[in-house]
């Protein structure tokens, strides 16, 4: 997460990023998520929005039709191996029901104890870290969260 999104559009476009996620947090109130949007695809890149915990998602669909992704943590943003908050399926599904079409990614203590609830939810895409790195069978780990997207999808 990164207080000035803006400021790294072209840095990370250069850098040969092909998509862009910023946090909503990190843009409103001053800000419009919209303008950000529309720099991010003037730059040629897949936009994306994430959502802390604390967010509502409400404050996330308005733009859920301008997206590629939208990004649900499942943790607090700052450092792997926290346990999955399984109170946030509400606003995944919330977002599955209204956008049958789009990325849901989900991010913290995403492994094979919590896949199958992300991915009941809606969720699509899955950031792990601490499950696969932690795990002597690396490729084992990731076939399952693969599954586990799949079965639902
Ligand atoms: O960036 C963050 C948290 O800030 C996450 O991406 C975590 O790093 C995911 O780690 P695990 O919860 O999968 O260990």
């Amino acid at each position: 997460m990164v207080t000035e999104p803006a400021k790294w559009i072209e840095p990370l476009k250069k850098a040969g990023a092909t998509s862009f996620t910023f946090h909503l947090e990190s843009v409103l109130p001053e800000n419009d998520p919209r303008v950000m949007i529309q720099r991010v695809r003037d730059a040629g890149m897949k936009v994306g929005i994430v959502i802390k915990p604390g967010t509502p998602v409400e404050e996330l669909l308005p733009y859920g039709g301008d997206l590629d992704m939208v990004l649900i943590m499942t943790v607090e943003p700052g450092f792997s191996g926290q346990e999955f908050m399984p109170d946030m399926m509400p606003k995944i599904k919330a977002l599955r029901q209204q956008f049958p079409d789009l990325t849901i990614q989900v991010d913290g203590g995403v492994g094979p104890k919590t896949i199958d609830a992300a991915a009941e939810a809606g969720a699509n895409a899955v950031v792990a870290a601490s499950a696969i790195f932690g795990s002597d069978d690396r490729k084992g780990v990731i076939e399952l969260l693969r599954a586990g997207v799949e079965k639902y999808n």
